[in-house]
């Protein structure tokens, strides 16, 4: 993210940029650096800070849990056998010790909840039993199944969509047959396979890398047929082996420590086949030992208990099967529900009725009563479906619930909900949304407080217009936090938080700010955490914000591709030099085949941008720019216009990657890679919105192929490079050739800067500067401008050839 922030931000090196702080690229207006530290320092301080704090929370959750399987075991050690167990066995959410039937049962609940499986570690799966085991127990019950396989099937059942619930309310699951497993068995190894709609059987094989305790492991590939022959399996053989807690996969010391412990675990192992059921790190030599000693198998696996969640699991109803119940096609946005049908109020109905909305979406449908019951839930779902809705019903439900509670006592008027978004213009999008929804609800007012404002006319306006429901970007929200505008004590009477785009919110570029933001709110709120991507690390970071039993619900489902069906997409790799002359040539093409066209061009930098829309504009094409350097009112001008208009083209980096809903989009062109797979996805969710149709096409240099590793799940096709025309070439050129230099200069800088904090690109700095020089050259720059010493100091590029410094 933090690369994201100085790709916007890089558009010039001059020494104004470095004096500012870095905030975020969409959204903040310009802050100081405290304690005099320079960009570097600042950034280095905030990323050691957020590392030490998540290794904190994962020490901590790892020594909550090991204390709880050691009070656990010794409880059982000690007494706590079956014959006592009725008179000693406390209740399931005390934090006193389990018995052996309870400790099962809850370990089956945790690792059986589909989505589970991004917690476990590669070694996760049943303890394989020593040679005896293969030879006296009958084929079926000794197959060595993972509970990664056990988990696929019983989640297959349930499905593709689904509602995770850490509580003991759970979901419910129907038996769906063998298609429904497959998808989902296969939905686990998403990266690693094109999409869920790949052949139906299921291959034992893709198991071989996971696990130690793999069919193929065991000498065996099988295919398993029924889930109940799974649990009869799982009965025999143990279900828990391991769950070893992941440390932050990105991170290369918690990578080697990992790998120290490897030998470590070895040792233990060995220990473990003779019959520990959960266990973790070194903690379970001791523990392994005396369930050696004094526990057999049969205790610790009894059958009844199986069969318990066996039950439990067929009382669970999946999302998937709520819609096909009520005859929906599954490649809808719509869920069969009408919001009519829903406990929302009359007012807001009467609203939405008026806007020509009747049904819900998918995840408005899964979510709403979650939301309404005022439980934490952090929500996946496509781009484009409707997910601004789905928080932004509850919110009002909630400011309604706390105005009519008879206990509005408050000194200053309270703000009930609170949004959080990462930029402008979608903070503007989101408070017209809610606005519209507020439109019978007298009294009650929603506000936006984003950068690009005057901070005095914010505050005027929040005092004199009522405002229950905030909309915010964080840099903007913790200027009045940090100037003590009395925004604080209005906060404290808060009840919902929300964080739209939460991956991006989360990540380290925005989380620091978000964990201020979350230190001035009441501890006793509901937190809704929503977007269209969510990566494992944010699932695990989601804790800084949710409380520990919220629900995880995800309208995708494990192994589909994020984005639509409907929605073609394509991939060009052409020398970056012929980048300039591609697109126009490509949006003309797309013009003369689509009457009401409007194309979105994603550049990676605000002065790349504006670079590519001089050249269009000079080259006669109905085109508008947005970027992160052009004025608010400019934005919120452009971005209005966009959304009413139809034929025309928009220019813009990332700030419009996120959240924004301009109907009808028919192309989306992403030019260059974007930071990652994640921000790919959101570009691309431009088009395609409330199930309709459109194009995505990726344009990029050869030496950026790489990238297509990341995209190797969604369904990507290779596309020719298009045969130039020498008038589009000429026209081209003669275009650029207009261009004032500086603005060539500005977006060779903001280019360097960008690939510069690409990870692959800004290790070999040699060779970007070479790559930089040809870019140079193809937008028509004789020779690339110097760089300021400093500047190419901090970059990392001073003394690198082929990178002048300014004298
Ligand atoms: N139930 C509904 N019926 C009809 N239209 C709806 C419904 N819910 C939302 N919409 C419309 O769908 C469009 C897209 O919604 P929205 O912008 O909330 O999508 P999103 O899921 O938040 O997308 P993104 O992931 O890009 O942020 C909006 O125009 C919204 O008004």
């Amino acid at each position: 993210m933090y690369s994201l922030i100085l790709r916007e931000r890089s558009g010039s090196f001059t020494g104004s940029l470095w004096t500012r702080i870095f905030t975020r690229n969409m959204g903040g207006g310009p802050r100081t650096f405290p304690g005099g530290l320079n960009k570097w320092q600042w950034k280095r301080m905030h990323e050691k800070k957020a590392r030490e704090k998540e290794n904190k929370l994962l020490d901590q959750e790892k020594q909550l849990y090991e204390a709880r399987i050691r009070t656990e075991i010794r409880a059982k050690m000690w007494g706590n056998s079956d014959s006592n167990e009725k008179t000693t066995k406390p209740s399931h959410h005390s934090h006193g010790p389990m018995s052996p039937k309870e400790h099962i049962k809850s370990l089956a609940d945790r690792f059986m909840k589909a989505g589970a499986e991004d917690l476990w570690n590669e070694d996760d799966g049943p303890v394989k039993k020593s040679d005896q085991s293969s030879n006296s127990i009958d084929s079926a019950s000794n197959s060595p199944i993972g509970v990664r396989r056990f988990v696929s099937e019983v989640s297959a059942s349930m499905g593709n969509n689904r509602i995770f619930d850490r509580s003991s309310r759970g979901f419910s699951s129907i038996d769906r047959s063998s298609r429904g497993f497959s998808s989902m068995s296969r939905g686990r190894f998403k990266r690693n396979e094109s999409s869920c709609d790949e052949g139906d059987d299921f291959d034992a094989k893709k198991f071989d890398t996971l696990s130690p305790f793999s069919p193929k492991f065991a000498g065996k590939k099988e295919k398993v047929k029924s889930s109940s022959n799974v649990v009869g399996v799982i009965r025999n053989k143990g279900l828990f082996s391991k769950r070893k807690f992941r440390k932050n996969d990105s991170s290369t010391e918690e990578d080697s420590e990992e790998e120290g412990n490897e030998g470590k675990m070895k040792g233990w192992m060995d220990l473990r086949k003779t019959g520990s059921s959960a266990s973790l790190g070194n903690h379970d030599i001791k523990l392994t030992k005396r369930v050696n000693r004094n526990v057999t198998d049969e205790e610790l696996y009894p059958p009844l208990d199986i069969n318990t969640v066996r039950v439990d699991l067929s009382k669970r109803k999946s999302v998937d099967y709520v819609m096909e119940e009520k005859q929906e096609p599954s490649d809808s946005i719509y869920s069969a529900k009408r919001f009519d049908e829903s406990s929302i109020s009359p007012l807001t109905l009467k609203a939405l009725s008026e806007s020509g909305i009747v049904k819900m979406t998918r995840v408005q449908d899964a979510t709403l009563a979650e939301c309404l019951d005022g439980r934490d839930a952090l929500v996946k779902a496509k781009t484009g479906t409707g997910k601004s809705m789905a928080f932004l019903l509850p919110a009002i439900e909630t400011v309604l619930k706390a105005m009519n509670s008879g206990k509005n006592v408050h000194r200053v008027p309270p703000i009930f909900a609170l949004i959080l978004c990462p930029t402008r213009e979608l903070a503007s999008q989101i408070a017209a949304e809610g606005k519209a929804l507020l439109k019978y609800h007298d009294g009650i007012g929603v506000q936006t407080l984003i950068g690009g404002t005057r901070f005095k006319l914010d505050q005027q306006r929040l005092e004199s217009e009522p405002c229950q429901i905030l909309i915010a970007t964080p840099g903007r929200l913790l200027d009045h936090i940090e100037n003590k505008s009395g925004l604080t004590s209005r906060l404290m009477a808060l009840k919902l938080f929300i964080v739209d785009e939460a991956d991006l919110l989360l990540d380290l570029g925005f989380r620091r700010d978000v964990e201020k933001i979350i230190d001035c709110l009441p501890r006793q709120r509901q937190s809704l955490l929503f977007s269209a991507t969510i990566p494992k690390e944010v699932r695990r970071v989601s804790q800084l914000v949710l409380k520990r039993d919220h629900s995880y619900i995800d309208t995708i489902g494990l192994g589909c591709v994020e984005t639509h069906d409907k929605v073609k997409q394509s991939c060009i790799v052409a020398p970056h030099e012929s980048h300039f002359h591609l697109v126009p040539h490509l949006l003309k093409e797309h013009i003369s085949n689509t009457v009401d066209y409007k194309i979105i061009v994603f550049c990676s930098t605000g002065m790349v941008t504006s670079l590519m829309y001089t050249l269009l504009r000079e080259m006669k094409l109905n085109v508008r720019e947005i970027h992160a350097r052009k004025p608010q009112l400019h934005r919120t001008r452009v971005s209005d216009e966009f959304k009413e208009s139809k034929r025309l083209i928009l220019v813009t980096s990332d700030v419009s990657a996120r959240g924004m809903n301009y109907p009808d989009v028919t192309l989306v062109i992403q030019v260059g890679i974007p930071s990652d797979r994640e921000q790919y996805i959101h570009r691309l969710g431009r088009t395609g919105r409330e199930g309709k149709g459109g194009e995505g096409l990726l344009l990029i240099a050869p030496w950026e192929r790489y990238f297509l590793d990341e995209l190797k799940d969604l369904p990507l096709e290779p596309n020719q490079v298009p045969d130039l025309d020498s008038r589009i070439k000429l026209e081209v050129d003669q275009s650029m050739a207009k261009i004032d230099t500086s603005i060539k200069e500005a977006a060779y800088h903001a280019w360097l800067g960008y690939y510069n904090s690409v990870r692959e690109t800004g290790r070999d700095k040699t060779t970007l500067a070479e790559l930089a020089n040809r870019f140079c050259h193809s937008i028509g720059l004789e020779k690339p401008p110097g760089l300021f010493r400093r500047t190419a100091v901090k970059m990392g590029l001073k003394g690198i050839s082929g990178i002048p410094i300014r004298k």
